[in-house]
């Protein structure tokens, strides 16, 4: 369960016209209504998933730590940050002795990672999952490109046994080459796209792999696709956050800063970024979602946070309680002048910096939200990321906006193929 406070009221901003349009899409979003209706698989897959595929990913899931050291997942933007976000939550900081370790590539073109990467895996058992919905994303197809004949020169034949490719039924050139090779084969629902796909086998395949719980994952999504499809706005958290963005963007707050204590989240930052920057950006129009991690931060862009441009506003994602924790004790010789926190715990510490640095921003004039979730498990992580995919959704049709298409990465995409010349461009 997400708990939501605004430094206003949330009624105040729960005014009848904005009832009236926030019943409208609702209206809209559940009967498959409003703009880019055809992408919103999403919606009620939690609930709806079929057991066959469950155990289809549970079994590749089994094989993955069966038969490898390291898994390099491969993928960009929605085909990317749902999983590390989700596993860098529920990872350790420090590398686990034993057990699966998941890496990334393809989420950047740098040959000195990928290089290294390659080195990293000698010695080591491998398998590669290629992640793209489209099939033809260039970053990773140039990763993989190199994977594929690391894999191939390493194992030959058995490669194929070590590739799990996850795209798109019926196109791509990615779906080409697992036809041909022979690959284990997932698909990502024509009907959710990237940002919205980490409930999927985009997410699922290496979430299981890694060794968690996909089964609480997605109990804690279907739990906020039931606790969110609610007429009743007053206790309707998801929509409430939509609605008070969405005001405060009205009144020129056109920056949202994500701020956390917890810097496992850091991850569910970028995810966040990516889904409401991609769906809201649009048209000139929309919430330019930025992030810092406390209390790192407040020694660097606090100073703008508290005092700079006053066009943004802050929503503190906070854990109610840390799944580990240290206490200060009391040092016999008080030279570090510490004495006085003893007794308190550093999630304590972090929640009074909490309530230190939003006092402090208030004063600055930066209107505040704050989203918090009781801890960081696998349940808590299903229900927090499908709270911001429909919040997302909600906000972005408040702007009139299509929350599932993004025709603006085109451009850059278009301008580097015509810099490479690439054919037909
Ligand atoms: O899964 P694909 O098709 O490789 O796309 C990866 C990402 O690239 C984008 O299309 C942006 O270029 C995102 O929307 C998407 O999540």
């Amino acid at each position: 369960m997400v708990e939501i406070t605004f430094s206003q009221s949330i009624g105040s901003v729960l005014t009848l016209e904005k009832r009236a349009q926030l019943k409208q899409i609702h209206e809209d979003l559940y009967s498959k209504k409003g703009k880019g209706s055809d992408f919103l698989g999403w919606l009620d897959w939690p609930s709806t998933l079929d057991s066959a595929f469950m155990e289809k990913v549970e079994k590749t899931a089994t094989q993955i730590r069966d038969k490898a050291d390291v898994l390099v997942v491969i993928g960009i933007g929605g085909s990317y940050l749902g999983a590390k976000a989700v596993l860098s939550a529920l990872d350790p900081y420090f590398k686990k002795e034993t057990g699966l370790e998941v890496v990334f590539a393809g989420h950047q073109v740098s040959g000195e990672y990928l290089k290294q990467l390659l080195a990293h895996l000698d010695g080591k058992r491998v398998m590669v999952n290629v992640i793209s919905k489209s099939g033809k994303t260039t970053e990773p197809a140039i990763a993989f490109r190199f994977l594929k004949d690391y894999m191939e020169k390493r194992y030959g034949q058995e490669a194929a046994e070590r590739i799990i490719v996850t795209t798109d039924a019926e196109k791509g050139a990615l779906l080409t080459l697992a036809e041909e090779n022979g690959y284990e084969r997932f698909v990502v629902p024509a009907d959710v796209g990237g940002r919205y796909s980490v409930f999927t086998a985009v997410g699922l395949v290496p979430i299981a792999a890694a060794g968690y719980s996909i089964k609480d994952l997605l109990a804690g999504a279907a739990d906020a696709e039931k606790v969110y499809n609610n007429i009743n706005f007053d206790e309707n958290v998801a929509v409430q956050y939509a609605a008070v963005r969405h005001q405060l963007y009205v009144e020129g707050y056109t920056t949202e800063v994500m701020a956390i204590f917890e810097p496992k989240l850091s991850f569910v930052q970028e995810w966040w970024k990516q889904l409401f920057g991609e769906s809201e950006g649009k048209e000139g129009k929309g919430i330019f979602p930025a992030s810092v991690s406390f209390t790192t931060d407040l020694h660097s862009m606090g100073q703008y946070i508290q005092d700079g441009k006053r066009n943004l506003f802050e929503t503190f994602l906070l854990v109610q309680e840390a799944n580990e924790d240290l206490t200060v004790f009391e040092a016999e010789n008080d030279g570090d002048e510490l004495n006085y926190l003893a007794g308190l715990s550093l999630q304590e510490f972090n929640h009074v910096a909490h309530k230190g640095t939003s006092s402090a921003h208030l004063d600055g004039g930066v209107p505040q939200l704050s989203l918090t979730i009781p801890k960081i498990d696998e349940f808590q992580l299903g229900h927090l990321l499908y709270f911001y995919m429909l919040s997302c959704a909600y906000s972005a049709y408040m702007l009139d906006i299509n929350p599932f298409d993004q025709p603006g990465v085109e451009d850059y995409k278009n301008n580097v193929f015509k810099l490479l010349n690439k054919p037909g461009f």
